[in-house]
């Protein structure tokens, strides 16, 4: 029996067959998104199968003000927002980021959450089941930077010196990227030491390195999970990256493995960077492995270069535009470095610059969206919420910088706000609101287990930068404006303005 013509024509006309398909997976995201269980969970923006789209293009361009939407018409309680392939599910307050830090990794995972926004397999290469680089961080990076206080303050000091040679006149100069530069070569001087941290070639792989992964993933994500390893294939540049830095990082990385080999562990001439700390905390056969070792270098530099940065330019968008504080701070960066040399302890000392830096990170941090985590198996929260398995999860963290029921005065930049309150906090006066200090209402690091390890590194090398500026430099916004320069966000990442130029000089103010 042979088929009716109409028939024929359906199956031999590869649009049609396309158009049939784009219905049935129409209609079985109808039916998925009629029966889902975060159907309970309040939406902000659209939430019908087409409409939603709009939400995901807003929130792709502008997460924060979505997010700052769902916080003030949902306090404490959990909403949800549409993304392009996905449902991000919002909490905020100290209950749900409590929540969080009790949850057991085999539930919410944070491994799973960045391979997700980062596309780690495309962007990094496969997800890493023992992901020891974080204790290195932990432990050899946080460790030594007492001990290697006095390299840090050289790179800064030279770094800066070829960037910002102090001038009598106004020296002007794009913020973002010049910051970026002294972040770059201060940090590697930390890791891997001289001459790689000064090498130009060596520099620019890493600087370059996160905008590769960061502007990849986003391309990725932007496709539906079936096309993402396709797109993801043509889009990397992981062979490319690790082959450069294999070419700079490999040589040293075998002759530290032979020394080790011939002279143990302890040998007193072992250089201490970061390669040492990694083959320290190395748990399997592969963490001893060029490539492996090359890769993580790579990630740490990944986890450190720009977030270092961002927080810096924004702590230099806030000096300029708030030159009350200098003097203060000034005095008390110069009276700090007098008494205790510049010197781990002295930036303990300095509570007004580090007031005014977690200041600055309260109203401007990386992220209005932090605490990613990845639901593994179906989760409730302590206030009944179901989360199913696979849906994808994070804290309104910019918006609870600015509800003043935290902070009185929210929305406006009191630059000694945490000086203040460290004052007459007794015993806990000395390590109470400061800016490494976690806390359940700001969580720039996160909270818990997986808070950043690198916070201490990154706040010393950040407040070190700043003194230094302060004690040396008197800055300002170009043409001596006074209006901040607006962020730039994409989904819920908040970013330096990268365009504006920052004016320094001899310091001549006192
Ligand atoms: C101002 C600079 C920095 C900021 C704002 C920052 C912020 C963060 C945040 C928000 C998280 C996620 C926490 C969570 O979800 O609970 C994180 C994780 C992490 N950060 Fe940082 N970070 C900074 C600097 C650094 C530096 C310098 C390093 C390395 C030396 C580093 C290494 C890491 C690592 C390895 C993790 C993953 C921790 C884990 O999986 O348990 N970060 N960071």
């Amino acid at each position: 029996m042979s088929l009716p013509a109409l028939d024929m024509d359906i199956i031999s006309s590869p649009f049609r067959i396309v158009g049939i398909l784009g219905v049935f997976y129409g209609a079985w995201k109808y039916i998925e998104a009629k029966r889902s269980p975060l159907n309970a969970i309040p939406t902000v923006g659209n939430s019908g199968v087409l409409t939603s789209y709009i939400t995901a293009l807003k929130w792709l361009i502008n997460g924060p003000e979505l997010l700052q939407e769902g916080y003030a018409k949902y306090p404490n309680q959990p909403f949800k927002i549409a993304a392009i392939s996905k449902w991000v599910v919002v909490l905020s307050g100290k209950q749900h980021v409590d929540d969080i830090r009790r949850a057991p990794d085999e539930v919410l995972s944070l491994a799973e959450a960045i391979a997700e926004t980062i596309q780690t397999k495309s962007t990094l290469g496969p997800l890493d089941v023992h992901p020891h680089h974080e204790i290195t961080v932990r432990s050899g990076v946080t460790r030594n930077i007492a001990g290697k206080f006095d390299e840090i303050r050289d790179e800064i000091v030279e770094a800066f010196d070829e960037y910002l040679p102090a001038s009598e006149d106004w020296v002007t100069v794009p913020a973002y990227e010049t910051v970026m530069h002294i972040v770059c070569r201060t940090l590697n001087r930390f890791f891997i030491g001289v001459p790689l941290c000064r090498n130009p070639g060596y520099r620019a792989l890493q600087e370059q390195f996160t905008f590769d992964v960061v502007l990849s993933a986003q391309i990725i994500n932007c496709f539906p999970g079936f096309l993402k390893p396709l797109v993801g294939n043509y889009l990397t540049k992981v062979p490319k990256r690790t082959k450069q830095a294999m070419e700079y990082l490999g040589p040293i990385i075998d002759e530290r493995i032979e020394r080790i080999e011939q002279y143990g562990r302890d040998d007193p001439d072992l250089p201490n960077d970061v390669i040492t700390w990694l083959l320290d905390t190395a748990t399997h056969d592969y963490h001893r492995s060029k490539r492996d070792i090359v890769m993580r270098v790579m990630l740490l530099n990944f986890a450190a270069i720009h977030t270092t940065t961002m927080t810096l330019t924004q702590c230099l968008y806030d000096l300029a535009i708030h030159p009350e504080y200098v003097e203060e701070m000034r005095e008390e960066a110069i009276n700090a470095v007098a008494e205790h040399g510049w010197s781990k302890i002295a930036m303990t000392k300095m509570r007004k610059v580090d007031s005014f830096m977690k200041e600055a990170l309260r109203l401007n941090s990386v992220g209005s969206y932090i605490m990613n985590r990845k639901a593994l198996k179906d989760w409730t929260m302590s206030d009944g919420t179901f989360i199913p398995a696979g849906t994808f999860i994070g804290v309104a963290s910019a918006a609870m910088g600015v509800d003043e029921a935290l902070f009185p005065d929210a929305r406006t930049f009191r630059g000694f706000r945490f000086a203040e309150m460290r004052q007459g906090d007794g015993e806990l006066d000395s390590i109470k609101h400061q800016m490494v200090a976690l806390e359940t209402d700001q969580i720039v690091f996160g909270h818990g287990r997986h808070a950043c390890p690198g916070r201490f590194l990154a706040v010393n090398e950040i407040k070190t930068m700043f003194a230094h500026i302060l004690m040396n430099y008197d800055v300002q916004l170009e043409n001596g404006s006074k209006i901040r320069p607006p962020n730039v966000t994409v989904e819920g990442s908040i970013i330096p303005n990268q365009k504006a130029k920052v004016m320094f000089r001899k310091r001549k103010s006192t």
